[in-house]
């Protein structure tokens, strides 16, 4: 009989367990981006990062134009007069040609170009129009209701940098612009896997001892949430051979190989092993709870990330550990993780040691104070403290017991 690795020996101590801080800048440090560049069609470009600065070769708007239906005027002649002369139009598309002289008005659309000589627009519903006489019931300031050129955007201005996340608004300043395509880094592709005997997926038939796979179904949503193409390789059972050669083709086709569950310290928990044999391991066994277990390192040029196989562990080391890790790896620059403070509404358990992650839920009182209460039950198995939560309470590593009253951070989902 084999001696286990981790068994512990008559005088053995325990290592100490990583802080999350150091394990994000390891692994910040150590994941750069090495995608290659592509250029891709607008429709196509949502949830991908762009490979470089988008400059903007036009102002927005292009001209100074109109945010009314109503009449352009000289505002100087308004403080003498209250009648003007309509003299012509000007149609969002169809300008009007002349100039704007003293004593004249020019029918304007919301859009149009404002008319050389015009410095305001009135709307139409502050005149009395008869035929070709206007007669304007408020004196306009210089100005009012005109759009300037370039004031959403200035020609040269760097409007997307590169790194830049391109979400749904994006595509629109872009169009606005007549951008057609744009160069993005390939997206990842990532290999996922769950690691157990005991799992069966949804839609099979439970045998004694034996439970349904619900992390892939997380993950695979969670990462294509993220824009990511994922490889599926499904349920691996605790044997070296089928983790062999899960892992091997991970490496062989994917960037990255996310797994769940067999990284702790049972007898069947192989992955550690597996990617010792195949790769390297870079840490192991963070002081965060939960998802003390979590292993990170590589085969060849794939990224491992092994999640604790307990689902709320595997949730939350991928949104605190991987998303952040595959957003470095895509070239992303945004950080969109928010924490804000709020006060704690009920007592939190909590030992020194390792940070915790509690699944909250938060609300803002009659003060405009925010207040946060835990979901419950906290165990690693209890999904629905996930499913009940629309925050994280983050209670850093050295904090003890919290009371009631005492401020909390809080990471909103
Ligand atoms: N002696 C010790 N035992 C354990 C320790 C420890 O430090 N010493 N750590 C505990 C902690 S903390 C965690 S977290 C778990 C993590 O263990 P593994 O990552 O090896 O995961 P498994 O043992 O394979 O599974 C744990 C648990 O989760 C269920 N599971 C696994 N995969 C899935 C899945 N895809 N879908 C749903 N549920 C899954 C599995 O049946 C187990 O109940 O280790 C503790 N033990
Ligand atoms: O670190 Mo484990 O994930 O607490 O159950």
């Amino acid at each position: 009989m084999s001696h286990h690795p981790e068994e512990p020996s008559p005088c053995y101590q325990a290592p100490a367990l990583l802080p999350v801080e150091q394990a994000l800048a390891q692994m910040h440090a150590s994941l750069t981006c090495r995608q290659k560049v592509q250029k891709v069609a607008l429709e196509s470009a949502l949830g991908a990062v762009l490979a470089e600065d988008v400059i903007a070769e036009l102002n927005i708007p292009p001209h100074d134009n109109s945010s009314m239906d109503g009449y352009a005027v000289r505002a100087a002649d308004l403080q003498t007069t209250d009648s003007l002369t309509l003299t012509g139009s000007s149609f969002a598309g169809a300008p009007f040609r002349g100039e704007l002289l003293a004593g004249e008005t020019v029918r304007i659309m919301t859009g149009a170009v404002i008319p050389t000589g015009a410095d305001a627009v009135v709307m139409q519903e502050q005149v009395e129009a008869n035929d070709t006489n206007i007669r304007f019931l408020n004196k306009p300031d210089t100005g009012s209701n005109i759009r300037r050129a370039g004031e959403d955007i200035r020609q040269g201005q760097v409007l997307l940098a590169k790194g830049h996340l391109i979400r749904a608004v994006d595509l629109g300043l872009l169009a606005s612009l007549g951008i057609a395509e744009v160069s993005i880094y390939t997206p990842l592709k990532v290999a996922i896997m769950s690691s157990g005997d005991e799992l069966v997926a949804p839609g099979g038939k439970l045998k004694e001892g034996q439970i349904f796979d619900s992390n892939r179904a997380v993950l695979r949503a969670q990462l294509s949430q993220l824009g990511i193409e994922v490889l599926d390789l499904g349920i691996v059972p605790d044997s070296k051979q089928a983790l062999r050669l899960a892992l091997s083709q991970a490496a062989a086709e994917c960037d990255v190989l996310i797994s769940s569950g067999g990284v702790s310290v049972g007898e069947a928990d192989f992955t550690k092993e597996i990617l010792a044999e195949l790769g390297q391991i870079g840490f192991w066994k963070l002081a965060i709870k939960p998802g003390k277990p979590f292993a990170f390192g590589n085969l060849g040029e794939c990224v491992f990330f092994g999640l604790p196989g307990n689902p709320v562990s595997a949730f939350v080391t991928f949104d605190q550990l991987v998303r952040p890790a595959l957003a470095n790896l895509s070239g992303q620059i945004q950080n969109t993780q928010v924490r804000l403070l709020a006060k704690a509404a009920d007592n939190l358990k909590k030992r020194p040691g390792r940070m915790d992650l509690q699944r909250g839920w938060f609300w803002q009182d009659e003060n405009g104070e925010l207040l946060v209460k835990s979901t419950g039950n906290q165990g690693s198995g209890v999904l629905t403290s996930i499913a009940n939560a629309n925050c994280y309470i983050v209670l850093e590593q050295q904090r003890g017991y919290v009371t009631t009253g005492e401020q909390v951070s809080i990471q909103p989902f």
